[in-house]
């Protein structure tokens, strides 16, 4: 299921602003690639365009190539809708529809999708709360809202409906900060257990998530406000930490900016 993102030369606007330019990078299958940053440099805008979403903000223009194995997501016969169905999306807040139940969370997707049969829901709800290690926290309530579970759990109600759609790609801004530690190291764990399946981007303030969990990292700068946000480099995770490439890697890293 698992699929290779490849971008080419991007650059992306909100009306006039030039928000993230020339970025180019392969993100491999069954891998966790991290993208870390100081703050407003294009790590958020650059990940929505990896599903199309960000063409949804008024004046959001995509410039550049972005392939799905051999699909090209901005190519003109392209349905955004079945982009962002093939490559889902975990946001910083747990978002679970409020006033559905934690089955209707998780098979809300699937019914959009035409699939009606109560027999094959209840078994990608069961397995998708079971991916998303839920299952057996909440197997005796489905019927409760999903707005009733801790953070931490909503958060993995929230995954569970992400990958109930059988998405190729799941896309994860910060999908811990607003959880406590103990939740946080429950969504790394289910973060390192889905990389067997999926490819996972984060993207992540906390550098020690991104060393905990990617294999990875892609570290993100602007020169100064004002100014697009640019990819410096992109290596296996050990290495952007250890021995990056670059002087601002390492300035950042080593916390001396950011
Ligand atoms: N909806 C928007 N309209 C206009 N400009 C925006 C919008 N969203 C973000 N920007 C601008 O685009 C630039 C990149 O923002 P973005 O949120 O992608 O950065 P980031 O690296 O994810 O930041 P943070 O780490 O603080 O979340 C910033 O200058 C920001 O002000």
């Amino acid at each position: 299921m698992a699929k290779r993102i490849d971008v080419s030369d991007l650059n992306v606007y909100y009306g006039s602003f030039k928000a993230v330019e020339g970025v180019s990078m392969t993100v491999e299958p069954r891998s966790v690639t991290a993208f870390i940053g100081p703050s407003g440099c294009g790590k958020s805008t650059f990940l929505r365009t990896l599903n199309r979403m960000h063409e949804v903000i008024p004046g959001g223009r995509v410039e550049g190539k972005v392939m799905l194995d051999d699909q090209d997501l901005y190519a003109s016969s392209m349905d955004p809708v079945t982009v962002r169905r093939t490559v889902g999306m975990v946001f910083q807040r747990p978002n679970p529809f409020p006033t559905m139940s934690i089955y209707d969370n998780v098979a809300a997707g699937l019914r959009l999708n035409g699939v009606k049969k109560k027999k094959t829901l209840d078994g990608i709800v069961e397995t998708s709360l079971k991916g998303a290690n839920l299952w057996n926290e909440v197997k005796d309530r489905l019927s409760k809202p999903g707005a009733g579970l801790s953070g931490g759990q909503q958060q993995r109600l929230c995954i569970a409906r992400a990958i109930a759609v059988q998405p190729q790609v799941l896309l994860m801004d910060e999908p811990c900060s607003a959880l406590d530690p103990i939740s946080t190291l429950a969504v790394e764990d289910l973060i390192n257990e889905l990389k067997s399946d999926y490819t996972i981007v984060i993207v992540t303030h906390n550098m020690q998530q991104a060393a905990r969990v990617s294999d990875r990292t892609a570290f993100f700068n602007i020169r100064k406000t004002g100014d697009p946000g640019r990819l410096v480099e992109i290596d296996d995770t050990t290495r952007i930490f250890n021995n990056p490439s670059e002087q601002a890697t390492e300035d950042y890293i080593s916390g001396r900016f950011g």
